[in-house]
């Protein structure tokens, strides 16, 4: 694996002036939405409307620092937002005890999320937050999902069970003194046997919900079978996430076809120790992402980021197939201008 070798974008003084000043601006503006310490300002209904309203009227500038990933292989660090390490506080240990806390960090994001498309929540999960904290949970050490430490995350598509999963993926963080990586993989630079993306594109196994979504895993519908890659005029794209996927129940041509797959994910999987102010953003159609393992300190230091979902209006990358996938009975909620 490849070291910190993604893509860069810095942001100028003047980008990053613009974007904490509005967000402080809109923070300050809906202060009486969230009377309570424990209240998350991100969850407010009225605040992401006008930050919907408020990212257009953001200078040119901006627009183009911000713009949506234009790199071949689907991915980007945007470099130089200010985190200010001692007044952010404790590192919450449950993304459910983190409140108010790293609001102004959150309403940075969701602006930059919002210049790039549309942000999206999920009902199902961390209680509706736009913003999510990924932060290590005790009790969670070996859990396949963001709260996790001790064990490998493994690459994966975000919600890839979804026909509405996210087009974009946004990793914001504020703290890693570890500098323990994500890892990003991009399907762009895997070379794939054309029999082995024909096999693949066929619809065989499904994709379950991950463990972040309870109810979804109480869904009585049969899970619909999903293709893993297919072709589109630009290259192939994914849809992948092999730590739930039954890949037991596939025929053994099916599985071997699977494995290169990993196997070429892993070879060109590069390695982001994400620093304090950084931004990752993934296209999730082209790039699967995953952490390795780390030691939790549970101290109140311990690496702390912030994530947001968007939906890229117009956007067709798709199989038509997925419009007809009940997806779990799992909705998304869009922050509407
Ligand atoms: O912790 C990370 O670097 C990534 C975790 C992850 O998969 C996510 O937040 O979607
Ligand atoms: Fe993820």
């Amino acid at each position: 694996m490849e070291l910190g070798a993604a893509p860069a974008r810095a942001l100028d003084q003047r980008t990053t002036r613009e974007l904490t000043t509005t967000a402080r601006t809109l923070l300050t503006d809906h202060d009486h939405e969230h009377a309570h310490e424990h209240d998350d300002p991100a969850a407010h209904r009225e605040l992401l409307s006008a930050v919907r309203r408020a990212a257009p009227a953001l200078s040119d500038r901006t627009h183009h620092a911000c713009r949506p990933v234009d790199t071949r292989d689907g991915l980007y660090v945007l470099k130089g937002l200010p985190v200010d390490d001692t007044a952010l506080g404790p590192t919450p240990g449950h993304w459910s005890a983190a409140g108010a806390a790293g609001a102004l960090h959150d309403v940075v994001l969701l602006l930059l999320s919002a210049l790039m498309g549309a942000p999206l929540a999920w009902e199902g999960q961390q209680d509706g937050r736009f913003v999510h904290n990924i932060v290590p949970s005790p009790g969670h050490e070996r859990a396949q999902t963001g709260a996790s430490s001790a064990t490998l995350l493994s690459p994966h598509t975000e919600d890839a069970f979804h026909p509405d999963r996210a087009h974009l993926l946004v990793l914001g963080c504020l703290r890693n003194h570890d500098r323990v990586a994500t890892t990003a993989a991009s399907v762009r630079r895997a070379r794939l046997a054309d029999a082995d993306v024909e096999l693949l594109s066929r619809p065989l196994l499904p994709i379950l919900p991950d463990a972040a979504y309870t109810g979804a895993r109480a869904h009585a519908g049969e899970p619909p079978a999903v293709a893993t890659l297919w072709r589109t005029a630009d290259g192939p794209r994914l849809r992948y996430d092999p730590a739930y996927t039954p890949l037991h129940r596939a025929a053994p041509a099916h599985r071997a076809a699977y494995r290169r797959l990993a196997d070429e994910l892993a070879r060109v999987s590069v390695a982001v120790p994400l620093a304090p102010g950084d931004v990752l953003v993934l296209d999730n159609d082209l790039v699967v992402h995953g952490r390795v393992p780390f030691r939790a300190r549970y101290d109140g230091t311990d690496r702390w980021l912030k994530r947001t979902s968007v939906r890229v209006p117009g956007r067709r990358t798709r199989p038509a197939a997925e419009r007809h996938e009940h997806g779990y009975g799992q909705r998304t909620v869009e922050a509407l201008a």
